[in-house]
């Protein structure tokens, strides 16, 4: 068994590496995702919202509405249809040509086995299917009229637009109802609060909860932040303040977001980066995001953009947290404490200890502590493998990782480390969906590698 699929010399975790989860079983989450979700959902819903463009757009060029199609048909097919190399793109740029490089060698020995949608691992065909939607509308042609469109547009909008009043309630209880928080020396209260709206800001996924205009004068969020403790299976938020109180004296560090979804989640990531900055934590925050629209509501630099722009525009009466939130919001981006980076490896299905370069080095000699959001990035933490789910975060995921780095996850996958039995068992008796409904959730911190401090020292030396 291949524990990488990049050869490369990057630290590995500290325990044998257990198979990668496959689709191949009825009656899993990764089964019915692949054999159905995907298709008569996703793809189904992403048709209803673009379809009249769609029907525009198709020219002598490029007939994108075939090119869905043969998608759909090979997703239908998915437990016979062998998976096969991406087309040739248009190469505009070194980048373009790198990445497509490098989903020719993830997919190469699934290619070779003759490996199907639903027998290669879950991981690689379900960012294929996001990766194949966008060769079918022609996102990086500039001669498609598809180019650079997002097709998952309209949902992120409604996402961002059905989910203010809980936004407003919950940017006003972290900001304004408890201001103390931010000059808090022990940063016991903030970190918390602030951790906590970020983590179950990610059960607000769309791609589970497609958001709608019904829901914009409700107060979901609050009922879930008020059972947020008894939801939490393991919480480091104890191990996560040390760190931070430490890079706090320290001046403040470089913190990064390795974000998710765009929506409601990203705004609570937004709020987690104000406080980062506000409580002198970090210096600077930076936002890790996707290169190309995945996943439905990922999160790409424009989305973060749109999110910032919309709120800054609400009406200050009606809206006050949301509309002091965007105007700060706006103020970060503009002195530097702000920034984005979007990066190809974030849309891509390679484990994390497989990170490329240059982001890998970036985030060694750089960042203070990154924070890792929502459930697939968690897979990707993971490799997307059947570990024990007691097996340490530390020893599967702090011993490779380039910087340390706090998981912030609601379980939505079958897949899982770091766990007591005992919170397992509790779960597993509560729900027989605990693994896959977001209603369970995880803090987890790990060292990293000290490769920085190993660099440092070796430099005064
Ligand atoms: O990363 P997120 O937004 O928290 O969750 C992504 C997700 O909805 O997609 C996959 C199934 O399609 C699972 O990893 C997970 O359930």
């Amino acid at each position: 068994m291949f524990p990488s699929i990049t050869n490369n010399n990057n630290p590995l975790p500290n325990l044998p590496i257990p198979p990668s989860i496959c689709s191949t079983e009825p009656g899993t989450w990764a089964y019915d995702t692949m054999s159905r979700r995907v298709d008569a959902e996703i793809l189904q819903r992403t048709w209803d919202d673009n379809q009249h463009h769609w029907r525009q757009w198709s020219t002598e060029h490029i007939d994108v509405i075939k090119r869905f199609e043969l998608l759909r048909n090979e997703l239908q097919n998915a437990a016979t249809t062998p998976l096969q190399h991406l087309e040739k793109p248009v190469i505009t740029s070194s980048q373009r040509e790198k990445e497509y490089q490098e989903w020719q060698q993830i997919l190469e020995p699934y290619v070779s086995n003759k490996d199907t949608w639903l027998t290669a691992p879950w991981m690689v065909t379900e960012f294929l299917v996001y990766r194949k939607l966008m060769q079918a509308i022609g996102y990086w042609d500039p001669q498609s009229p598809g180019y650079q469109q997002d097709p998952f547009r309209a949902q992120k909008q409604a996402g961002l637009h059905s989910s203010i009043a809980s936004a407003e309630s919950v940017l006003a209880k972290l900001f304004y109802q408890t201001p103390e928080v931010f000059h808090e020396e022990s940063l016991e209260a903030g970190l918390a609060l602030a951790t906590s709206i970020a983590l179950w800001g990610n059960k607000m996924d769309l791609s589970l909860w497609p958001a709608d205009k019904e829901h914009r004068n409700s107060d979901i969020f609050s009922k879930i932040l008020d059972q947020a403790s008894q939801n939490l299976l393991h919480d480091d938020t104890q191990v996560l303040r040390h760190h931070c109180q430490m890079l706090k004296e320290r001046g403040g560090g470089q913190v990064d977001i390795i974000v998710d979804n765009a929506g409601f989640e990203l705004v609570t990531d937004l709020a987690l980066a104000h406080y980062l900055i506000e409580s002198g934590i970090a210096t600077t925050v930076t936002f890790q995001l996707k290169s190309h629209p995945t996943f439905v509501s990922d999160a790409l630099e424009k989305d973060l953009l749109e999110t910032l722009a919309y709120y800054e525009q609400l009406d200050a009466a009606e809206f006050p947290a949301c509309h002091a939130a965007g105007q700060k919001w706006r103020h970060f981006l503009k002195e530097g404490q702000w920034k984005c980076h979007e990066d190809n490896f974030w849309a891509q299905p390679y484990a994390m200890w497989d990170m490329t370069e240059p982001l890998r080095s970036d985030l060694v000699q750089r960042c203070d502590l990154a924070f890792v959001k929502g459930d697939a990035n968690y897979r990707r933490l993971l490799g997307d493998r059947i570990w024990d789910y007691t097996a340490p975060f530390q020893d599967v995921v702090g011993a490779y990782f380039p910087c340390p780095v706090c998981a912030l996850r609601t379980l939505k996958a079958e897949i899982g480390c770091g766990m007591d039995a005992e919170q397992v068992n509790r779960a597993q008796e509560l729900d027989d969906q605990w693994m896959v409904n977001g209603r369970f959730g995880v803090v987890h911190f790990g060292t990293g590698t000290h490769e920085r401090e190993e660099h440092s020292k070796a430099r005064n030396n």
